[in-house]
């Protein structure tokens, strides 16, 4: 995978770039004045000239708010800037640029805010390396008292640009500058709902210098997979189209069948829903072209197991309703040990990964083949208590999403969703997608039975699990935007023809 515009950087990948643009003989003053200068025209697209009070920090951030309002000033705004740091502890470039600043320079104080209009942010960006010290954050709390706009450089000061944690409290802004990439912290939450609007600037930097880092993260878009998305060829079948089995429970049965019509709607050949003897004329009453097959009682796990035998079965979905009660727990972890035991694609949901709280190893020790999982939070806890409880594993800081999620594919060999509003896709070998286009109201019950059916029905179809997790989750947030608010989960698969149109006419040029 390498959609270098999707690429999301570390601050210390950033930092790499950075004296990699250095070292191809782009002046570190220069990549410094660029960035003040792409931080002021944003600002003045967005205001009218007004008073505007610049907030300096100790490094470089502070280096570009120097820069910041020797422009502002230059255009005939009125601009006081105010910095806090050890002068002679400035690097080379924020030092040149500190000393072509002619106006005053103030300490911090309150009562710089009286008159202002608009305050830019250049305390700490990527250097933050812990919470604030005192006299910053009493400038941050006033920012927040006094509900200012604010245009924060690079990150709001205060947020973590690879984990999207607060180190403390955060001026929210109205507007946020970056450069040359957007970094992890600008679509975790809470990174993303305090950056307010987010502006990526070129500042000059050569795209070659990305040849030589290991960029592992990427923000979700159709340029990721669209090369491989299954679309229909004419010359096929629906037999070419796989089928993908949906396992049904007991008590919750609209999920499963919610989760099979997804399957079909994005594409799969044929879809079967398995269900109890007992419970399946509520089935097979209520599917029309998705099949119900009857599992026998008394020996539903044979019969289960006995319909896998079929080659054909490509692509398996346990969980959507699958049940956690008494003997239908049971049930349950046989169909997923089952499922696991054929190599075939399978995707893991809700009570498929509960019924293995107790015994998670037997769980990734069961699986050798193509899997994805789609945990919500409390599911991610239950399957990985390990990562949850322990700050640290193999040196790494387990506490952000991304990293979680990355740990959480390595030690169960599956491709991990990790959901939510800023859901993240890990894969097993490192790689890491953060998706950034599902609205608040595609937060509603059923969603994920949904999503998990649009991830199997892909996997039917051939596609990889991990570029099948990814078109999955946009495509699930994609729909929800078309259709609007006022969405329930039966809407994500009837509106998905629309927009699988449109996402075919925008990304994928050649016909299949
Ligand atoms: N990377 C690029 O291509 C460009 C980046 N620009 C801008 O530069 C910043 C990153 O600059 P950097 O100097 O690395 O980091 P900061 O300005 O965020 O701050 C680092 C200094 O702050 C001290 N620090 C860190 N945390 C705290 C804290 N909680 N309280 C007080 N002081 C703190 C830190 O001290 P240490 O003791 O930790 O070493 C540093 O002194 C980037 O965000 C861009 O805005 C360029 O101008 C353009 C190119
Ligand atoms: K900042």
């Amino acid at each position: 995978m390498r959609q270098d515009s999707q690429m999301l950087l570390t601050p210390t990948e950033m930092a790499l770039a950075d004296s990699a643009a250095v070292k191809k003989g782009v002046p570190a003053v220069s990549l410094m004045a660029a960035a003040g200068f792409a931080v002021v025209e944003a600002i003045r697209r967005r205001w009218s000239k007004r008073t505007v009070l610049v907030l300096c920090g100790p490094g470089n951030n502070g280096g570009d708010g120097f820069v910041i309002a020797r422009l502002l000033h230059t255009a005939g705004w009125p601009v006081c800037l105010a910095f806090h740091g050890d002068e002679t502890s400035l690097s080379k470039e924020a030092m040149h640029h500190f000393k072509a600043w002619q106006g005053r320079v103030e300490t911090f104080s309150d009562a710089l805010f009286d008159g202002v209009e608009l305050v830019v942010d250049a305390m700490f960006g990527a250097g933050l390396s812990r919470p604030l010290d005192a006299r910053y954050r009493d400038m941050v709390n006033a920012m927040i008292a006094r509900k200012l706009p604010i245009c924060a450089v690079d990150v709001p000061s205060g947020v973590d640009g690879s984990t999207g944690k607060a180190l403390g409290e955060v001026a929210p802004a109205a507007l946020t500058v970056t450069f040359f990439r957007k970094k992890p912290g600008h679509l975790l939450f809470p990174g993303r709902a305090l950056c307010g609007e987010l502006v990526v600037a070129d500042i000059g930097i050569p795209e070659q210098v990305l040849v030589d880092i290991n960029v592992q993260t990427w923000e979700n878009s159709p340029e990721l997979w669209c090369q491989d998305y299954p679309w229909p060829r004419l010359e096929g079948h629906k037999f070419h189209r796989g089928h993908a089995v949906v396992y049904g429970g007991e008590s919750t049965t609209g999920a499963s069948r919610l989760t099979a019509r997804s399957a079909l709607r994005i594409g799969a050949g044929l879809v079967t829903v398995t269900a109890p003897s007992r419970v399946w004329p509520i089935y097979a009453a209520s599917l029309i072209s998705v099949m119900a097959t009857s599992l026998d009682e008394g020996r539903e796990q044979e019969a289960f197991a006995e319909l896998l035998i079929d080659a054909r079965h490509n692509a398996i979905c346990i969980g959507p309703g699958a049940g956690l009660q008494g003997e239908e727990k049971v049930r349950t972890r046989h169909a997923v040990l089952s499922a696991l035991a054929t190599k075939r694609a399978v995707v893991l949901d809700a009570d498929a990964l509960s019924a293995f709280s107790d015994d998670p190893h037997t769980l990734f020790d069961a699986i050798n083949g193509p899997c994805v999982m789609t945990p919500h939070e409390g599911e991610f806890v239950r399957v990985f208590p390990e990562i949850n409880n322990s700050p640290e594993i193999n040196n790494v800081h387990a506490t952000d999403k991304v990293t979680r999620a990355r740990l959480a594919a390595k030690l169960s060999g599956a491709v991990v969703l990790l959901k939510g509003a800023d859901t993240v896709i890990a894969s097993p070998d490192g790689q890491a997608i953060i998706n950034s286009n599902a609205p608040a109201h595609l937060a509603t019950g059923g969603s994920g039975d949904v999503l998990a059916g649009f991830i199997v029905g892909l996997l039917a179809q051939g596609m990889a699990p991990f570029d099948a997790a990814a078109a999955a989750v946009w495509l699930h947030g994609e729909v929800a935007n078309v259709f609007g608010i006022g969405l329930i989960a039966e809407d994500l698969p009837e509106c998905l023809p629309g927009v699988l149109s449109d996402f075919k006419q925008h990304y994928c040029s050649t016909e299949n």
